[in-house]
This record gives structure tokens, C-alpha cells and sequence, in this order.
């Protein structure tokens, strides 16, 4: 079976979106491909988009196969995809694993609405929990190098006692900001990715969203990670998140469907980018 996919990121934070209506996947063959194709062309996710009951539909599946409710930049991807191909206008209304979802595009730049902050706790004075469609400890520090990051935001994402008190025991992501004159800083260590990535747009909003109580910066903010700026705006209790997308190129591979056991990603998943300017 021929798939094909395009690679896009957002401030960063790398995805192939699958488009499954040119694409139709069995769901059993998901999470293999998800975690062969993420590894291969080394993107942090994959998102499929759909439409269901003619309701434009996003899904993410993590790098290490693993689906998530929600993801802050996948779903500024997959709204450029769905306006440049299938909604020529610039409000509309994607579904996600973490329910209905406003979003607003123009030219580049996508902002979505993750819906209002909820399950917010202070841990302690450096610590605190943000639920924004998935879930974020916050950790207030200074200037932490990447190594720093990778090595303590592993072992808090597993902590168990933190991951039981804040009620997800399944694991936690882990975001180390740090206040600049005009922003704030921020590393976040993705479950899924296991990795420090670029950016996580519902880490930066939960983490705009502790520093708006700690530090008392106002809104909007402006957070800053390795990949680029997002904006975060706090209406009503909703967070948003705006900032710039990109497509990357074309990918065309093929798969023997439907997989019955994990396969090594380059043994159906040729290389064959063509890059381009989409
Ligand atoms: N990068 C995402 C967040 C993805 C969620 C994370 N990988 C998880 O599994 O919880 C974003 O931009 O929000």
C-alpha cells in the first residue's frame, strides 16, 4: 500500500500528517507505523486528519507509538493542513481526543484555543501541575542547559509519588521555564518523545499560565523555546496559543498492510523526500 505524508512543524515541534482520507489505515496498523515513521524521519509525532460525520478530526500518536488526547502545535499543523486543502476559511472548528477545539489561521501564522486551564495545582514553591489537554508539571528555575533538562525532566516524568499526586500516574510531561525580560524561557521534556523537543505548544500554555500566578507576568505572553515563539493569550479562562507553521516536504512510502509484529522502519518506508516549497 502506497502512503504518503507531509512533514510540517510548528515552531519546531515536527509532525507527519497523514491524510486519511487520500490514506485509509487500519487502526491495528497505527501504532507501528506512527512509531516506524516518527523514528525515520525523526518528527516528534504523527497526525492523522480525517474528517468523521463531516467534522474535520485530528489525532496524535507520539514517537513511541502511543496516542495522546491533544497536542498545542500538532493541532496548529494540522489546522494549516485542513485550511490549505479542505476549508478555505480562517475560523473553524477541528475535533480531538480532548473534544472540540477553535482555531484561527492567517497566512502562516495558526492560533487554537486549548479550552479552558484545568486541574491546576502548586506542588510546592517550584513545582506546579497544569492539565491543557495533557499533562504538565511546571518547574520554576533559571537558565537550565539541554543535558540538565534531558536527565531531570526523565526522572520527574516517571517520579511516581509526583505522578500519583497529581493524579496521573501514567506520567507526566516536565516544563523548565525560567523568566527573560520580555518573555519566558522554557525546556519541555515530552512524554512520548522521551526527549527534550523544540517546543510543546500545551507545555507553553501551561507554563504561561504558572507564570502569569508566580511571576505575575501579564498577558499576553510571549514564551521562547529552541524552536521559536509562541504567543499565549488567557480569555475567560481559555488559553490560546499562536505562532508560525511550516511545511518541510513530501513524503511517499509503502507498507505491507495489515502488520501483524513491529517491522524495522526502513524495511517499508523508503526514503523519498522531496523537498519542496508546498
Ligand atoms: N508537543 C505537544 C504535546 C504533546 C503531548 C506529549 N507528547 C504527551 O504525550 O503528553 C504540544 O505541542 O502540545
Amino acid at each position: 500500500m502506497r502512503i504518503k505524508a507531509i512533514k510540517m512543524d510548528g515552531c519546531g515541534n515536527s509532525f507527519l500528517v497523514v491524510d486519511e482520507m487520500k490514506t485509509p489505515l487500519a487502526e491495528m496498523d497505527k501504532v507501528h507505523l506512527s512509531k516506524a515513521m516518527a523514528i525515520q524521519h525523526d518528527t516528534d509525532g504523527i497526525l492523522y486528519v480525517n474528517f468523521l460525520q463531516g467534522m474535520p478530526t485530528m489525532r496524535i500518536f507520539d514517537r513511541d507509538g502511543t496516542e495522546e488526547t491533544m497536542c498545542g502545535n500538532g493541532l496548529r499543523c494540522a489546522t494549516r493542513y485542513f485550511r490549505d486543502n479542505y476549508i478555505p476559511n480562517d475560523c473553524f472548528t477541528i475535533m480531538t481526543g480532548d473534544g472540540i477545539k477553535h482555531v484561527r489561521t492567517n497566512n502562516h501564522t495558526v492560533e487554537v484555543n486549548l479550552g479552558k486551564v484545568r486541574e491546576y495545582q502548586q506542588i510546592n514553591e517550584q513545582l506546579h501541575f497544569v492539565f491543557t489537554g495533557v499533562p504538565h508539571v511546571v518547574v520554576i528555575g533559571y537558565c537550565i542547559d539541554i543535558d540538565t533538562a534531558r536527565n531531570l525532566g526523565r526522572s520527574l516524568r516517571t517520579e511516581k509519588s509526583l505522578c500519583e499526586f497529581v493524579g496521573h500516574p501514567e506520567g507526566v510531561n516536565v516544563n523548565f521555564i525560567w523568566l527573560e525580560e520580555d518573555s519566558i524561557s522554557i525546556r519541555t521534556y515530552e512524554v512520548g518523545v522521551e526527549n527534550i523537543t523544540q517546543s510543546c505548544g500545551t507545555g507553553s500554555a501551561a507554563s504561561a499560565f504558572v507564570a502569569s500566578r508566580v511571576f505575575e507576568t501579564a498577558f499576553p505572553i510571549n514564551t521562547r523555546s529552541l524552536g521559536g515563539n509562541l504567543e499565549i493569550t488567557y480569555d475567560d479562562e481559555y488559553l490560546s496559543i499562536s505562532g508560525l507553521t511550516r511545511y518541510q516536504g513530501r513524503i511517499t512510502g509503502f507498507i505491507n498492510t495489515p502488520f501483524t509484529k513491529p517491522v524495522s522502519p526502513a524495511y517499508y518506508w523508503p526514503r523519498e523526500y522531496a523537498w519542496d516549497s508546498l
